[in-house]
């Protein structure tokens, strides 16, 4: 009952056009702003907003009563650290909207952008399973503590002129973050900082939003984003301190939550936590005073090390780099770099898991901070 009256006051701060049947519970709740049919189907208590018409109106209504809105853009697939940041947006923020779209852009041809898992009927009832108990009425809260929507565009919506996912054939207006985009992730995934940057542009113009979270798994995006932001002037979010970045959120055994986690077998899940391992020893090398050289090299020997001890169990580990850089600039840091020249630094790296040379690679990111701390 509760939360049906969290529900109802959320939906009739909505323009007429937007508002929900509603009865009993989130669960038999759903909208008219979804199109097509899709909420009924869907059986989604939230708008789920599919054009940019949709999410224009739904915006309009939020600035015309003065409301501020919080953003969280992800891919789907949604796992608590995704719902981290979103716990964050509602706490901090009059409306929160998460979008969620696979971003073609950011894939190149030969990467996983048709694998990609794809499962929105589970992310909005992780999205709705996260507002449940937040209506007590003596405390009741003067911010909403249900999402208020989800922009889950087709394609044809944010790219209406067309994208091809070969850099080499795209044509028309993309962002790039010079300097910022082409190291650590940027070496190894040449198109994906163009991908991203331009993707976070559309949805940025057209969410408007006041505040935006991103998570520190993907640091140097979030690190780039917030150049971009500032070097762009962009209105919305209104300078690089309304681009949150919230800290990593980890199994217990340490791996980073990430969607593409879905992928590992359970002998390679059993083997996934090399990567953070090695930064972590890493790290603990640069608190005993170690120069970078010696980073790196702590960092790499341990994934070298787990590599072979997980190959006699048939999981193959890549490493594709390790890497330490400025925290501001994320220029890389040499071997040979006196440390006390240095504000801190991000140590960083990737590597490509897969149980059997031929089995399904999964790709695993992660990322420490060394004297440094991301505000
Ligand atoms: N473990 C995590 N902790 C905190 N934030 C995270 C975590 N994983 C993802 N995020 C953040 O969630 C947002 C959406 O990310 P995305 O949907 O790509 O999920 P993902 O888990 O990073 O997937 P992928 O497997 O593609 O890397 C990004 O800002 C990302 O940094
Ligand atoms: C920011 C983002 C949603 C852009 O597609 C994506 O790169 C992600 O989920 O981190
Ligand atoms: N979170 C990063 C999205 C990607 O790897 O495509």
């Amino acid at each position: 009952m509760k939360t049906t009256r969290c529900l109802l006051r959320n939906l009739v701060q909505r323009p007429a056009s937007a508002l929900s049947m509603t009865s009993g519970s989130h669960r038999s709740a759903y909208s008219t702003m979804t199109s097509k049919g899709d909420a009924a189907s869907l059986n989604s208590p939230i708008p789920i907003l599919r054009t940019l018409a949709e999410l224009r109106e739904w915006r309009r209504a939020l600035f015309a009563r003065g409301a501020t809105v919080g953003f969280v853009p992800t891919m789907g697939a949604l796992h608590s650290g995704h719902l981290n940041l979103v716990r964050a947006s509602l706490a901090e923020t009059d409306e929160t909207i998460v979008s969620v779209y696979v971003n073609p852009a950011q894939f190149a041809p030969h990467e996983d952008f048709g694998s990609y898992p794809r499962t929105l009927p589970t992310d909005i009832q992780a999205l709705v399973s996260l507002t449940t108990s937040a209506d007590d009425a003596s405390t009741a809260p003067a911010r909403s503590k249900l999402v208020s929507a989800i922009f889950a565009p087709t394609t044809d919506q944010l790219y209406p002129n067309g994208i091809e996912r070969d850099k080499s054939k795209q044509r028309g207006a993309f962002v790039e973050v010079a300097g910022l985009q082409d190291r650590m992730e940027g070496a190894s995934r040449p198109t994906f900082f163009r991908g991203v940057a331009t993707v976070v542009t559309k949805l940025f113009n057209a969410v408007q939003p006041d505040l935006a979270y991103f998570g520190q798994k993907d640091i140097q995006q979030a690190i780039l984003l917030r150049r971009m932001v500032s070097d762009l002037l962009f209105p919305h979010p209104p300078g690089p301190s309304a681009v949150r970045v919230l800290p990593t959120s980890r199994a217990e055994d340490g791996l980073a939550l990430s969607s593409r986690n879905a992928y590992l077998t359970p002998a390679s899940r059993k083997h996934a936590t090399a990567l953070h391992d090695a930064l972590q020893r890493g790290q603990d090398a640069w608190a005993g005073g170690s120069p970078p050289a010696k980073v790196l090299e702590t960092a790499r020997s341990h994934v070298a090390h787990a590599a072979r001890l997980s190959a006699r169990e048939n999981v193959h580990i890549e490493l594709l780099y390790i890497s330490l850089n400025d925290p501001h600039t994320l220029e890389t840091i040499w071997d040979s770099q006196d440390r006390s020249q240095l504000s801190g630094a991000i140590l960083s790296g990737a590597a490509m898991i897969s149980e059997g040379k031929d089995g399904q690679k999964t790709r695993l990111i992660d990322n420490l901070l060394l004297d440094f701390s991301l505000e």
